[in-house]
């Protein structure tokens, strides 16, 4: 079995044992064996390997775990993007031209939008990226963008409840009634997770639970779009359901954030629901950032996502998501880190990646920096010298 070694790094980051919150070491190295880290330690002492990187001194982290992101679309909403940077209010109204614009796009269009998005997203750090559907709205365009999903990844999620489309729009219980059958029957084959929009208009309460526990049913994963452009029940909807994330919590009372501390683990490892925080969309709508330091302070588990799409967070960028997180939300560089590395693996439920111990994915960043502050640090620089996925540098 041929063997790598990453060499004469820095400063790891392995959110496992060493210093700080990050688990960091110092003139370390990885031995990656089959895809999986296989030795993790002091560069004086590594093994020898078939093959040798050397990092030259710099920085080296988990590949960052992108746990929100909404790939399969076609067309652009620069036009509204534009309007709001001129003072017009984001409503959630534009999905529905996103989803006329995916309807007429050929299989090959969305599928190499889903390519050139997780490219741009890859050469940016990101080693593992859910992608939801959720511009289809219909059986069969629901299920095709899934079917595109799942050949990018196997983080894939249902969200044929993204909105009422037009031609359901005076009567949602029959849309709640197409996606709660034969929609999620197409789709579920395709996805890991179910997930809903659930917002003034969009779907209500009593809508969103009867949507997700069918698709719990399926076998489907728990997540939620909650409290993004209010506040709202999403996220206590959200905790009843057990779910693995709530997305967005940027209008949170004191007792949603009190529910989701509830949810918090006996082993001391964190909440089981976690709070992904999408700062790109609040960049996007310019909107109010959600207030990390809160729920980081009640002590729940914190995951950083992108949200890539086409209305409100157009970016695949989780360095931009880790900067904006700490000027703007509150969070320390160390947090930010952790939150785009670890907390999105706890907000997938994964244990193989977002971290870099032994067993782990070999699925690892090497910066073009002495220290993970930089990504902070040095905002819109492109830090990313090198990327390993599943131990094959890309
Ligand atoms: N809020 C709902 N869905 C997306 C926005 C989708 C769109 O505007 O096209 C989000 O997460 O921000
Ligand atoms: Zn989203």
């Amino acid at each position: 079995m041929s063997s790598l070694l990453v060499d004469n790094i820095g400063e790891l980051v392995t959110n496992g044992v060493g210093e700080g919150p990050l688990g960091i070491r110092r003139r370390a190295a990885v031995l990656i064996e089959a895809g999986r880290v296989a030795w993790v330690g002091p560069a004086a002492y590594a093994p020898a390997a078939d093959r040798r990187i050397d990092a030259g001194g710099a920085a080296v982290l988990p590949g960052f775990v992108d746990s929100h992101a909404h790939l399969v679309f076609a067309g652009d909403r620069a036009a509204e993007f534009a309007a709001r940077m001129a003072g017009e209010r984001y409503t959630g109204g534009g999905i529905r031209t996103t989803v006329g614009a995916t309807r007429a796009a050929s299989d090959d269009d969305l599928r190499a939008t889903v390519r050139r998005l997780r490219g741009e997203a890859l050469r940016q750090g990101t080693t593992t990226m859910e992608i939801k559907s959720g511009y289809g709205l219909t059986v069969a365009d629901e299920a095709r963008s899934l079917r595109i999903a799942a050949e990018t990844s196997t983080e894939t999620t249902f969200l044929g409840a993204h909105v009422v489309p037009a031609e359901y729009a005076d009567r949602p219980d029959d849309y709640v009634g197409l996606v709660c059958g034969p929609m999620l029957a197409a789709a579920a084959p395709h996805a890991k997770w179910i997930d809903v929009f659930c917002e003034r208009g969009a779907f209500d309460v009593d809508h969103a639970r009867a949507i997700l526990a069918c698709g719990q049913a399926a076998g489907l994963g728990v997540r939620v779009h909650a409290n993004q452009l209010g506040p709202g029940p999403g996220v206590q909807l959200g905790v009843e359901l057990g779910a693995a994330s709530v997305d967005h919590c940027t209008h949170l009372s004191d007792d949603d954030v009190a529910a989701l501390a509830g949810t918090a683990s006996d082993d001391g490892s964190g909440t089981r629901t976690v709070a992904t925080l999408l700062p790109g969309a609040e960049f996007s709508t310019r909107s109010p950032y959600p207030d990390a330091r809160r729920l980081l302070d009640a002590g729940v588990t914190v995951a950083l996502a992108t949200d890539c799409n086409p209305g409100t967070s157009y970016t695949s960028s989780m360095p931009f998501c880790v900067a904006l997180a700490v000027r703007e939300m509150g969070m320390t560089p160390a947090e930010a880190v952790w939150a785009a590395t670890a907390g999105g693996a706890r907000a997938l439920r994964r244990d193989d990646v977002g971290v870099l111990t032994a067993g782990a994915r070999a699925d690892l960043v090497v910066l073009d920096a002495p220290s993970y502050l930089h990504l902070a640090y040095r905002p819109g620089v492109p830090l990313i010298r090198q990327v390993l996925l599943n131990g094959v540098p890309q």
